[in-house]
């Protein structure tokens, strides 16, 4: 009997681990994971050809064994990968036998400073709890990055001052370029609150009580990523009584983190650098102190690095025969091949090392981790079958759903032109408070799009740039709000 080894319990592994079993329910399969529990994918649904909405649920290991009879799963910690004998052996010295692997173990956080416990990052729901606890004694915090954790957070947090340093001239620019960011700042102040200069300001939106417990954090054992809607219904409040006060800090970076005593020395050796006086001028003694690339030094109670992920390849780091990548995953192939034989790689802790469709690029996104978790599954029974399969067809397009804001964003293809050089025109059609188009052409033809509030042009725009039909005689007329433009294309 043929058996089949998947590590880890976030999407990729639950998914890849699924859909083995659904496809040969004769075979032997076992999961491995870390973490107390798995994500399980449901309520899917395709709408559109690439475009997909579904909900991932948090559920103990046990559901899977319970779910399908030739899935077996193991709270462990893989440690040692012996290729050539086909054995991996966990922590606790078990040996498993296999004949195709898929590595699933994800990625964590890039933190900026891990010697201070009081510099953060968040990955799993053992980190948000953690983070909860911090916050809720906090007056001040920083947060690092301007990607999706740090948009979400500053939009989520209450009842803190947030200081919010970026390394870009506009807000959140992982997923937005300075017009999208643009439109969305307003969100993050209510009118009337205003302050000078870049500081903002807005309501406390809501509380829930949340019982929580401490756990291994300190080791840096992040568990599966958490799922959509991750903050909606948590308490993310701060110690202050007044709303949250944001200011971003534009164009810089952390140079260094200071405890107090650091921070003392410092401003005794530097004692005319005016900056870091004005920025520290509170009598309050902080937990910790952050100094700017731009000069400023704050006092905070602690610090969100919300600065990327790292993949997790501990595992294969040894082997000299795994290729990885420039972002640090586990390169494979089209059919989700690593370089050495039998042993696949999905989600965030793979780098997708094949010829990318001129419409996609990989993003360590859950869609993309379901996705290559189902397609590494079905190349694993394939190669099994000695049959050939060809490149799944949701790596033709990159597209992603989410909500930032509280408005719903679609991203679709080469949405800030990253392929393109500065050979590409740009469409925008701009609503205040409403709605953003951003579409991106190039010799006429729709390359990508973003899609801020409730348009319903996704569906025509991704078809438009699969089909790549030209557009140019409708020059800008495309976008025009009083021409319905599905009529012409669906
Ligand atoms: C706060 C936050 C919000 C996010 N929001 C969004 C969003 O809105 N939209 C979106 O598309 N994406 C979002 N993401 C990203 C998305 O969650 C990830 O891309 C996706 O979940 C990755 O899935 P994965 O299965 O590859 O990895 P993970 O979820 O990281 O799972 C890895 C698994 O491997 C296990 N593991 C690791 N090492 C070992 C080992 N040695 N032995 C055994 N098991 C091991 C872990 O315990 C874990 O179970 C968010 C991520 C975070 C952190
Ligand atoms: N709704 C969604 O789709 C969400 C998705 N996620 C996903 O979860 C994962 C983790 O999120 P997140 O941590 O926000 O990662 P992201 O990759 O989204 O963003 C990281 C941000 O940190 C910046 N950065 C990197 N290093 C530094 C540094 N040393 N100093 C200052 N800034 C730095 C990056 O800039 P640069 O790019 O210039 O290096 C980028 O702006 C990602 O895979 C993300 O896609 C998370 C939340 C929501």
């Amino acid at each position: 009997m043929v058996k089949f080894l998947v590590i880890g319990g976030g999407i990729a592994g639950v998914t890849c681990a699924e859909q083995l079993s659904a496809l040969r329910s004769d075979c032997q399969i076992s999961l491995i994971s870390s973490s107390p529990l798995i994500k399980a994918v449901t309520n899917f649904q395709q709408y559109a050809r690439s475009l997909e909405k579904f909900t991932v649920e948090e559920r103990p290991l046990s559901t899977l064994n319970n779910q399908y009879s030739n899935i077996a799963v193991f709270h462990k910690t893989a440690k040692n990968l012996d290729s050539s004998k086909h054995t991996l052996t966990t922590e606790d010295g078990e040996i498993f036998q296999y004949d195709k692997l898929c590595i699933c173990s994800g990625a964590s956080p890039k933190i900026i400073d891990s010697k201070s416990d009081r510099v953060i990052g968040i990955r799993d729901t053992e980190s948000v709890t953690h983070f909860q606890n911090l916050l809720a004694n906090s007056k001040r915090v920083m947060i690092v990055g301007n990607g999706g954790i740090a948009t979400e957070l500053v939009h989520e947090i209450t009842n803190c001052r947030i200081i919010w340093t970026i390394k870009d001239d506009s807000i959140s620019s992982t997923f937005f370029d300075v017009g999208a960011g643009q439109f969305l700042l307003p969100k993050l102040f209510t009118p009337g609150d205003e302050e000078p200069d870049n500081t903002l300001s807005k309501r406390m939106k809501f509380t829930l009580d949340d019982d929580t417990s401490d756990s291994d954090l300190a080791k840096n054992n992040f568990g599966s990523a958490l799922g959509p809607d991750w903050s909606r219904n948590l308490k993310i409040s701060g110690g202050l009584s007044e709303s949250q006060v944001l200011q971003v800090e534009y164009n810089c970076e952390v140079a260094s983190i200071l405890s107090y005593s650091e921070y003392r020395n410092l401003l005794s050796l530097d004692s005319n650098n005016t900056d870091e006086k004005v920025s520290s001028s509170s009598s309050n003694v902080w937990p910790i102190y952050v100094k700017l690339t731009n000069g400023k030094l704050y006092g905070c109670d602690f610090v969100i690095s919300a600065t990327g992920v790292t993949p997790n390849i501990d595992l294969v780091k040894n082997d000299p025969t795994f290729q990885i990548g420039k972002d640090g995953g586990i390169v494979v192939d089209d059919h989700m091949k690593t370089r050495v034989a039998n042993i696949y790689a999905a989600g965030d802790v793979c780098c997708a090392g094949w010829d990318h469709a001129p419409h996609w690029f990989q993003m360590r996104l859950w869609t993309q981790a379901r996705q290559m978790g189902s397609y590494a599954a079905k190349c694993m029974v394939a190669d099994t079958e000695n049959d050939s399969i060809s490149m799944d067809f949701c790596f033709e397009l990159f597209a992603h759903v989410t909500k930032f804001f509280d408005y719903k964003v679609v991203l679709l293809g080469q949405y800030n032109a990253q392929k393109l050089g500065k050979d590409y025109e740009i469409l925008l059609r701009c609503t205040k408070d409403m709605e953003f188009i951003k579409v991106i052409l190039h010799k006429g033809r729709m390359y990508g799009a973003i899609i801020i509030g409730e348009t319903d042009l996704e569906e025509t725009f991704e078809n438009l740039i699969l089909n790549q039909m030209d557009l140019s005689r409708f020059g800008e007329s495309l976008l025009d709000p009083s021409i319905d433009i599905e009529d012409y294309f669906d």
